[in-house]
């Protein structure tokens, strides 16, 4: 649905040159939810904006359903763009018009007829979640249920890709939460495709398909999310995969249990799919003579399944501890020392 290649942007400053977005090379499939995650500063909004050309390209091309959209003349650029649908973090609705009004403002701009225009928006009100809310204006809602406008308004034109623009960061964890949700849904009974950007890992995991992490501009690691979050490679990467599978406190807890005699080893294990509801540590204490505490322990949930992160305490004699550590890897599940190697 969506190739890039060697796709480059670099602005112009007072203060040099800036490469925002450096030699992109992306395919994102049909009815995929991709996710694209970095640090502010990364160059996601700018590699975002160049997918529907709000940034035009320094280098490179944007393909999307089938058309270059470097090489399109104004009109057939706006022809291209009602396939496109986006949305933003700061909802960027009409605050003089309606929810009905806003929703219907692309179908005026494409010369819907007026009855069609009504059923069109009653539809999408619907879908949306936002029944009895249409005459309602937007100081009115709260910030999902402008969320929700954003997205009836994106939805309008029967887009094939929808673009979503850190459309969750202004909302609370719960309200985050209903509207990944409401993505979810429409990814699945539409089977649009959706690009997203966000800082949160927590986003990527709830909803994508697969991932790309960026940095200075470049994708420094990317593949579906459940191996992303089982063998992050590169060090941004796991970084980020310790959002979700470590809460704050968890490496502070550690170090202070390093400072401990006699502590032995921690090991850090990430299971996957099945494996993460198999009963190893009841079989690492049958079979090696060892002791083992569980410090920790979260299980996610990821579109594609489900993964488990356990912090464990092992003591024993050194060989024995050595044996059971073999022992894990050959199920494989990722271990890893953190403590005591
Ligand atoms: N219009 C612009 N003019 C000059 N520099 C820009 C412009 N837009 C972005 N940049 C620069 O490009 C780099 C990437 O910015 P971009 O906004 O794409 O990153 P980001 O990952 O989306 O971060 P954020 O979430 O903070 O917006 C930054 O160094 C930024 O200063």
């Amino acid at each position: 649905m969506i190739t890039l290649s060697k796709l480059a942007k670099t602005f112009n400053t007072r203060d040099g040159k800036v490469t925002a977005v450096d030699q992109i090379d992306l395919t994102i499939e049909k009815g995929e939810i991709f996710g694209v995650i970095g640090y502010s500063g990364a160059g996601k909004s700018t590699l975002i904006r160049m997918l529907n050309m709000l940034e035009v390209p320094t280098t490179g091309e944007v393909s999307v359903a089938g058309k270059n959209m470097n090489t399109l003349s104004q009109r057939k650029l706006r022809e291209a763009r009602q396939e496109i649908g986006m949305i933003f973090q700061h909802f960027n609705l009409l605050w003089s018009r309606t929810v009905a009004e806003n929703i219907s403002f692309p179908l005026e701009i494409k010369g819907v007829p007026s009855t069609e225009r009504k059923t069109r928006v009653e539809e999408l009100i619907k879908l949306v979640g936002l029944n009895g809310r249409g005459a309602s204006y937007p100081s009115q809602l709260s910030g999902g249920q402008k969320q929700r406008v954003g997205i009836a308004r994106a939805l309008a034109n029967n887009p094939q890709v929808l673009l979503c623009d850190e459309a969750t960061s202004a909302l609370d964890p719960k309200t985050t939460d209903s509207i990944l949700e409401l993505l979810i849904d429409i990814n699945k009974k539409l089977n649009l495709t959706i690009v997203l950007i966000t800082h949160e890992m927590h986003v990527i995991r709830k909803i994508c398909h697969r991932v790309a992490v960026m940095e200075n501009g470049r994708i420094v690691e990317q593949g579906p999310v459940l191996d992303v979050f089982r063998r992050p490679k590169e060090h941004m990467t796991k970084e980020f995969v310790k959002q979700v599978t470590e809460p704050e406190e968890t490496e502070e807890a550690l170090k202070h249990l390093f400072t401990e005699e006699g502590i032995g080893h921690v090991l850090q294990l990430t299971f996957v799919g099945g494996d993460a509801k198999r009963a190893l540590i009841t079989d690492l204490i049958r079979k090696f003579e060892v002791t083992i505490n569980i410090l920790q322990g979260k299980l996610s949930q990821t579109q594609d399944g489900s993964y488990g992160s356990l912090f464990i305490n092992v003591t024993g004699d050194e060989h024995h501890i050595i044996e059971a550590i073999d022992y894990i890897r050959k199920q494989e599940v990722e271990v890893e020392v953190i403590h005591g190697e």
